[in-house]
C-alpha cells in the first residue's frame, strides 16, 4: 500500500458577475433595468447564464455577484448563493466574489470558473470542455473565439493597417483558475482588467486557450438582444419538438 500523500481533490465553482449596469445596451427612450435582467426568450437574461451552470453537476456552487441593494434573486427562484458585494469594475466584483468564497469554505486550490452574466448563451458543453481541458494544467485557461474578420486598426477613422490575425481570439468566458492564483493576482493586476486572464497573464504566465463559439457572445449592445433570443428560442424549439 503507498503511503505518499495525494494532492487534495480540487472543486470547482462559478462566479458570475451581475453588478453592471449595462451601458452600452441601453436603448434610447428604455427602462434603466441592467441588461442582465431584460427579459430575453421569457425569462430574465441571467437565469438562461444560471440554467447551462446548473446542467454542469461537477460545479459545487454558483455564486452571484450584484451591486449593494439590488434585491433581484429575491424574488427568484434559484439554488446559487448570492452576495451583494459588487464593485465599481468587473475586476472588483470578481475580486469581492473571491472573497466571499474563501469566507464560504473554497481553498486556493480550488477553481472558479468566471462567467459574465450577460453571456446567456453558454452551453453546459463548452463549460465541460472548458474544465476537462484545463482541469489538469498548471495555469488553467478561457473560452475564446478565433476572429472570423480581416483585422484593422484605426487612426482618427481611418484604416492604419491591416493587422495579421492568426495569431488573434477573441476572449470570452468562462475563464477558469485557481481561486488563490486569481485573488492574488487581481490584487497585483487593479481594478481596471477587463478579463482574468489578464491579471493572469501579468503574473507571467500564459492561459490556455479553448475554442468557445461565435454564439457565445456578450450581449453588448441593443442590437444583441434580439440575436440572443432567437438562438435561445431556436434551441428550445429543438428541445421541445
Ligand atoms: N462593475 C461591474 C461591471 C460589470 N460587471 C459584470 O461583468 C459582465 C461583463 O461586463 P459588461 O458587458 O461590460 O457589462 P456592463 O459593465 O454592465 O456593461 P457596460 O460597460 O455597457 O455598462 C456583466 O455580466 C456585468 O454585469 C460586474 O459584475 N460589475
Ligand atoms: C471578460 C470579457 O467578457 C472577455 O471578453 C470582457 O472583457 C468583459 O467585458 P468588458 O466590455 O471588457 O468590460
Amino acid at each position: 500500500m503507498s503511503t505518499a500523500a495525494q494532492p487534495p481533490l480540487s472543486r470547482f465553482f462559478a462566479l458570475i458577475p451581475c453588478a453592471g449596469v449595462g451601458s452600452r445596451a441601453l436603448a434610447a427612450g428604455a427602462a434603466p433595468i441592467p441588461k442582465q435582467y431584460q427579459p430575453i426568450a421569457g425569462q430574465p437574461m441571467v437565469m438562461h447564464t444560471l440554467a447551462a451552470f446548473a446542467s454542469v453537476p461537477r460545479i459545487a456552487d454558483v455564486l452571484v455577484v450584484v451591486s449593494a441593494g439590488d434585491d433581484f434573486f429575491e424574488h427568484q427562484s434559484s439554488t446559487c448563493v448570492v452576495s451583494d458585494c459588487g464593485g465599481a469594475t468587473r475586476a472588483e466584483t470578481v475580486a469581492n466574489g473571491l472573497h466571499d468564497l474563501f469566507e464560504q469554505g473554497a481553498q486556493g486550490h480550488d477553481w472558479v470558473l468566471v462567467h459574465d452574466a450577460a453571456r446567456c448563451l453558454v452551453t453546459p458543453a463548452q463549460i465541460n470542455a472548458l474544465i476537462d481541458a484545463c482541469e489538469a494544467d498548471a495555469v488553467g485557461g478561457l473560452l475564446a473565439h478565433r476572429l472570423a474578420d480581416t483585422l484593422k486598426s484605426e487612426d482618427q477613422g481611418r484604416v492604419a493597417a491591416t493587422v495579421p490575425r492568426a495569431d488573434k481570439w477573441l476572449a470570452q468566458t468562462p475563464q477558469m483558475f485557481r481561486i488563490g492564483m486569481l485573488s492574488q493576482a487581481l490584487q497585483a493586476a487593479g481594478a481596471e482588467v477587463t478579463d482574468e486572464s489578464s491579471a493572469i497573464e501579468a503574473l507571467g504566465l500564459a492561459p490556455k486557450l479553448v475554442p468557445g463559439s461565435a454564439q457565445n457572445f456578450k450581449v453588448t449592445y441593443p442590437e444583441d438582444f434580439a440575436l440572443a433570443e432567437a438562438i435561445l428560442q431556436s434551441r428550445y424549439s429543438q428541445r421541445i419538438d
